[in-house]
């Protein structure tokens, strides 16, 4: 694509997207609201503020103006924190065309409205959105070391652009047209990333590490599944990719979070400590009062003891208790058939 791409936000991932769109010789500019971070993209090739020590590709150019940032470009990536994102649409509502492709990277539930990225984009009257989701940290994309992730949207065409416009020797892109189960599998993760953290942070070991995932996944399925998503795209990257790389990687800042917390520090302490944002707190959040305020029948056990934790200063060794404890169960509900059973 020779048009002209935009990406928003100069932090970690918007940085190694737009680096990684300069390398495959895209036409690409980056939005930075910090000043400072454009002229030293601008004059010296590097965002030192997120990788001091890695330069950028020379023809990606940096701008503070927003509007002028939205100018002739056909496909926007957003990579700013969920968090952020109602409050950036409403300029891109005055600055873009509807028919823009909009490709979404972060990963979370906004609190208020209990709604996708995605979500949130096509209410602000973007159709064409992809979201683009997978166990991808930025540090490792910046430095060029292969890595896989999936492109969601329902148009097949649109998701096939963005996957020919990202993909690289270093970056293979996959569509998924199930573009809730790709975005919702990077939001949970965050989650159980924090939890991962938690339970290093108490120094249990590698099988706690791995019953978290694997009862994790299960958990996760079955939101997805209640949220009209298909299950079965967790077990892909934006899945089980994603929970792996982030419940046992130390570039996971929802698992370096999860740490501080488990050595007895509080959110402020540790936010403060990981300096970056940390998604899975917010998502925890949005989970629990959505869960409490819908007479929902649905079980979040892992996701209601991270809250419990977080926001009622619960003692994480009791929570990891609590859910030893639970009442016993089968191991999967599906093959809970009798005739499976030697009675
Ligand atoms: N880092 C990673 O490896 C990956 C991250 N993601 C997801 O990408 C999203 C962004 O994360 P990441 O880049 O890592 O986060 P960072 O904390 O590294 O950077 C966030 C960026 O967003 C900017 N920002 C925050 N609020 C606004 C706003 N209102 N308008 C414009 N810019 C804003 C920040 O600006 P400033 O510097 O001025 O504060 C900063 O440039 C998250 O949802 C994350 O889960 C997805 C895949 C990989
Ligand atoms: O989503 C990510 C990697 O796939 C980044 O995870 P953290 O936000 O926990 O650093």
């Amino acid at each position: 694509m020779n048009s002209k791409i935009t990406v928003i936000g100069a932090g970690s991932w918007g940085t190694a997207l737009a680096n990684l769109l300069a390398n495959n010789g895209e036409n690409v500019e980056i939005y930075a609201r910090d000043k400072e971070v454009v002229k030293t993209i601008n004059q010296q090739n590097y965002n030192f503020k997120y990788f001091p020590d890695i330069k950028l590709n020379t023809n990606l150019t940096a701008v503070n103006n927003l509007k002028k940032s939205l100018k002739e470009t056909e496909l926007v990536v957003i990579s700013v924190p969920t968090q952020a994102l109602s409050g950036l649409l409403e300029h891109l509502q005055k600055f873009l065309t509807t028919n823009t492709i909009i490709v979404s990277t972060a990963k979370g539930i906004e609190e208020n409205s209990f709604q996708t990225n995605s979500q949130m984009i096509k209410e602000a009257g973007f159709e064409n959105v992809v979201v683009l989701s997978g166990p991808t940290h930025a540090e490792e994309v910046m430095t060029e070391l292969p890595t896989a992730i999936v492109a969601a949207a329902k148009n097949k065409k649109i998701a096939e652009k963005v996957q020919s416009i990202f993909m690289s020797k270093y970056f293979r892109v996959y569509t998924n047209p199930d573009v809730k189960g790709v975005e919702l599998g990077g939001a949970l993760k965050n989650v159980i990333a924090v939890a991962s953290g938690i339970c290093d942070g108490l120094d249990f070991g590698d099988n706690t590490r791995a019953a978290l995932i694997t009862r994790a996944l299960n958990e996760m399925s079955h939101f997805v599944e209640y949220q009209g998503a298909k299950n079965v795209t967790l077990a892909g990257l934006s899945g089980m990719g994603d929970l792996v790389v982030t419940c046992t990687s130390m570039h996971s800042r929802n698992r370096r979070f999860g740490i501080e917390i488990g050595k007895g520090k509080n959110i402020l302490e540790a936010k403060e400590k990981v300096n970056q944002v940390v998604e899975g707190v917010k998502t925890t959040r949005a989970i629990y009062k959505w869960l409490n305020s819908n007479e929902i029948e649905l079980e979040m056990p892992i996701t209601e003891q991270v809250y419990q934790v977080l926001f009622n200063d619960k003692d994480p060794r009791q929570a990891v208790e609590e859910l030893m404890l639970r009442t016993k169960k089968h191991e999967m509900e599906l093959l809970v058939d009798n005739s499976l059973w030697d009675l």
